[in-house]
């Protein structure tokens, strides 16, 4: 579904990629993590064309993205930090991506919406939220058109465990249907029950991508964050 081959990204002098191929099938549930600055992010970026690779090449669908835009309605971002305008309110905002995604969007997928409770609160302004609620708010949207694909970056991040919770369930529903989810997450222990494969970058570099059952026979760890951080302690 989504192939890198040999994407490196320089920022100046820093490597915040280097060589990285990955290859990300339908139905995964693939869990993103690494050390700060590792280049989780920017390797997010790159898959969704807001970072263009110095070399290398992405394809999603088997098609090389550099030269097929339409893709990214298959995706659903959500990102570290959603930025809005301060002064809309939900259900403009809501409507304003609605309105922009008119032509390609099929039916709407609310329900996240419904289960954060977003809807006693439209009326309310971006700009007077709450972290959470902010992250409620950018967690529906990557969810509202459907997608294919759902790459989410620090989705719990904020997150009140109920709400946690209920957006766990929803990644696990999509994934039933066949849907490929990439998350980044610090928070491990949020990602035990739904990931199915573990993708560990340090230094701008893929240390590796093994499924979860692999890393917990490799680390004799059943937990992932235990699994991990020996990982993290044998690189040391
Ligand atoms: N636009 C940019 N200009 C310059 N340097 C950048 C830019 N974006 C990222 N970097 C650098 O690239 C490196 C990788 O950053 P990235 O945000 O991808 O890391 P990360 O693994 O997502 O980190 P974190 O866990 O802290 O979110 C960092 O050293 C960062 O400072």
């Amino acid at each position: 579904m989504i192939i890198a081959t040999n994407v490196t990204k320089k920022f100046s002098k820093l490597t915040a990629l280097d060589d990285v191929s990955v290859t990300c099938t339908k139905g995964q549930t693939i869990s993103l993590i690494g050390p700060n600055g590792s280049g989780k992010t920017t390797f997010i970026k790159c898959l969704l064309g807001m970072v263009v690779p110095d070399s290398g090449f992405i394809t999603f669908n088997k098609q090389n993205i550099a030269h097929n835009w339409q893709y990214r309605s298959a995706i659903g971002y959500m990102p570290q930090i959603g930025r809005y305008p301060e002064n809309m309110t939900i259900a403009q905002v809501l409507d304003m991506m609605k309105d922009i995604r008119k032509r390609s969007a099929g039916a709407l997928d609310e329900e996240l919406i419904h289960s954060f409770r977003l809807d006693g609160m439209m009326h309310k302004r971006m700009g007077t939220l709450s972290g959470g609620t902010r992250q409620k708010v950018s967690a529906s949207l990557a969810f509202l058109f459907n997608p294919d694909v759902l790459i989410l970056d620090e989705p719990t991040a904020g997150l009140d465990p109920l709400s946690t919770e209920i957006l766990k369930e929803k990644i696990m529903k999509e994934k039933q249907q066949g849907k490929l989810a990439m998350i980044t997450s610090h928070i491990l222990s949020d990602l035990d029950d739904i990931v199915t494969e573990v993708i560990y970058m340090e230094e701008g570099k893929l240390r590796f991508h093994k499924s979860l059952g692999q890393l917990q026979e490799d680390t004799g760890e059943k937990k992932l964050s235990r699994a991990i951080a020996q990982v993290m302690s044998a690189g040391n």
